[in-house]
């Protein structure tokens, strides 16, 4: 059945420039995210992996419009998250964003049964019934179907969430380590429901440390301390990302020829050079 949304983005699903968000608490501030430049269009599925507390879920909550950033500019299917007023973000989330929690526990309610929550979702993006059933069988839920959270498994919770995700094909996914508490047959199920949605047209960004999941990727970005260092596309060659500010991260293994952090760059022709100064001092 056709859904009343458009399944392809007509421009890119999210446009971010300098990206900064910050936490603030009573012992101080944490910089998750420090001027991330970034364009996310559809028909792929990109991985944005990292070591932990890189920021991948604060990029995560922002790029699904959960969260505004601290600073920075950022679209999202067409709105700005910076400036919109909360009910049209929340009508954007409902209607044109799938989000997977990290812990998937946290998006469910413990009276309704796995089908009540995807008919839920269903009826926000105005998809058929039929599809209910289709994608709860797409992430091996058929049998689950009337269960409630309480007797379903952790990773049957993090099926499900998937599930709700992704009913009514939206325009972008944005999946937080969706695949963390999954035997290989469920998280090749899941990949594969997540693949298919990104074929079909949906931007798909999952985070994940996870070897099955970054082998699947289209498009690869790595995040190190709030900062996008690199990108790896289908054709598997990797560069390094410069910021708007001319900021360049450099791998650790280069970042050690550099004890003193500091460096001397010298262009010749096509190439440019970064070798440590004679004198650091
Ligand atoms: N609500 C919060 N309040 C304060 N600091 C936070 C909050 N959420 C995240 N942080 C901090 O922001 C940084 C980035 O965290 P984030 O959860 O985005 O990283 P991550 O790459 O997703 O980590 P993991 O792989 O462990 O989930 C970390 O230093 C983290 O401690």
């Amino acid at each position: 059945m056709a859904t009343a949304e458009p399944l392809v983005p007509s421009g890119p699903a999210v446009v971010a420039s300098d990206l900064t968000r910050v936490y603030r608490s009573a012992t101080g501030e944490t910089y998750a995210l420090r001027g991330v430049d970034l364009t996310i269009g559809g028909g792929t599925l990109t991985v944005v992996a990292g070591p932990s507390g890189s920021g991948k879920s604060s990029l995560l909550t922002l790029v699904s419009a959960r969260e505004r950033p601290s600073a920075g500019e950022l679209s999202v299917l067409g709105s700005d998250v910076a400036g919109a007023p909360t009910p049209v973000l929340r009508r954007l989330r409902h209607r044109r964003i799938g989000y997977v929690p990290q812990r998937a526990s946290t998006g469910l309610f413990p009276h309704l049964t796995a089908a009540d929550h995807v008919r839920q979702v269903a009826t926000w993006r105005r998809a058929g019934g039929d599809e209910v059933d289709d994608v709860l069988a797409s992430v091996g839920l058929a049998a689950r179907a009337g269960h409630r959270p309480a007797s379903m498994s952790g990773g049957e919770q993090q099926r499900l969430a998937v599930a709700m995700a992704l009913v009514g094909r939206p325009s972008l996914v944005v999946a937080d380590e969706p695949t963390a508490e999954l035997d290989h047959g469920n998280a090749d199920l899941v990949l594969d429901a997540l693949d298919g949605v990104a074929r079909a047209g949906s931007a798909v960004v999952v985070s994940s440390h996870d070897a099955r999941v970054t082998e699947r990727a289209g498009r690869l970005l790595r995040l190190r301390d709030g900062v996008l260092s690199s990108e790896t596309d289908r054709a598997r060659e990797t560069v390094a990302v410069i910021d708007s500010a001319g900021r360049l991260q450099l791998p650790p293994a280069l970042l050690e020829r550099f004890p003193s952090r500091r460096v001397v760059v010298e262009a010749d022709g096509h190439h440019v050079r970064l070798r440590a100064p004679e004198d650091p001092s």
